[in-house]
């Protein structure tokens, strides 16, 4: 695959991030296999996968920080080669981000605004203005849930098209995370930029995002809109009675509830005499990610 990049992404509708057979190994293990997608913008996209899926480093590549096979382009940019160009317009929050503890907020403005041409000073003060961290603290003072949003408040006023955030709320209690994004989908997105988040709160991030990745083992499982999600994917909602009849239509996953009904979610559409079954239900994120990356000997289907 060619490292040439032909395509601005300045063009209007070409897509912000670009993947062509990405590999990444470290050793003999296969960390990225052979990843193709498109990011456009506008979007609020969810990368998900289990504990070494490899989400730290596609994100990694993508900020010109792991060395990958293929081709990988971020705003028209190699993340290699044109990595200080690229950081102009991508913002990245990784999973092991820290502030200097010693300093005060209003220093880390001052700092921020020498080292970025695109922070703005102004905007980072009334993002903070939301939160209830002050200009004078310092940053051994704020609790982790404050630190964080000092941290999405100084990154969120660069004026930046791409943001990067590598599980952002791992630690925080829900009020927190809760805080955070609504501080990132309110203030940060626009409609134009793009926000690709990593994290394990399938659940809790489902009503924010507009796209879904999901990794699994290093390979791309998943990579759909919500929108087409409900479409691809049906789900029914049956009495334990029916179990047999369902298993036989091949679901990608099954599963009982403590309220005794089981639910079974199937790639297309069902089969109308199984539809007739039960009730239809819009399939949950997280009920997917569940079939789509469980172990293949438990789900012999979705590994095909
Ligand atoms: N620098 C490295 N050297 C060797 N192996 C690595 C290195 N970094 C990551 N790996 C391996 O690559 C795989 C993917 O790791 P990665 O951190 O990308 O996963 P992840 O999906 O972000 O996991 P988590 O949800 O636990 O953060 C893991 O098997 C990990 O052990």
């Amino acid at each position: 695959m060619s490292d040439n990049i032909n395509i601005s992404s300045t063009e209007p509708g070409a897509p912000l991030i670009r993947a062509e057979g990405v590999n990444l190994r470290y050793g003999k293990k296969t960390v990225l296999d052979n990843l193709s997608f498109t990011i456009p913008k506008g979007r609020v996209v969810g990368l998900l996968g289990h504990n070494g899926a490899g989400k730290t480093t596609l994100m990694k590549a993508m900020v010109g920080l792991a060395n990958h096979a293929g081709h990988l382009d971020v705003l028209g940019l190699d993340p290699r080669k044109q990595r200080t160009e690229l950081l102009q317009s991508l913002c990245y929050i990784p999973d092991v981000a820290i502030l200097p503890r010693w300093a005060r907020v209003h220093e880390l403005i001052t700092l921020m605004s020498g080292m970025h041409p695109k922070f703005s000073a102004d905007r980072s003060r009334e993002l903070l203005r939301r939160t209830s961290v002050g200009l004078n603290d310092k940053v051994k003072q704020l609790s982790r849930g404050m630190v964080v949003q000092l941290h999405l408040a100084l990154i969120a006023a660069v004026d930046a098209r791409i943001m990067i955030l590598d599980e952002p709320t791992l630690g925080l209690d829900v009020l927190s995370r809760k805080a955070f994004y609504e501080l990132l989908i309110n203030e940060w997105c626009d409609g134009e930029r793009t926000v690709l988040i990593s994290t394990h709160q399938v659940e809790e991030v489902e009503a924010l995002l507009s796209d879904v990745m999901m990794l699994n083992d290093g390979k791309l499982v998943l990579n759909i809109s919500l929108d087409q999600l409900d479409q691809r994917y049906s789900a029914l909602s049956h009495a334990p009675a029916a179990a047999n009849a369902v298993a036989a239509a091949h679901p990608l996953l099954r599963y009982g509830s403590p309220n005794g009904a089981s639910t079974a979610i199937f790639d297309g559409a069902m089969p109308s005499e199984v539809e007739a079954l039960g009730q239809r239900v819009r399939p949950s994120l997280v009920d997917l990610f569940v079939a789509l990356t469980r172990a293949p000997e438990l789900n012999p289907r979705a590994s095909r």
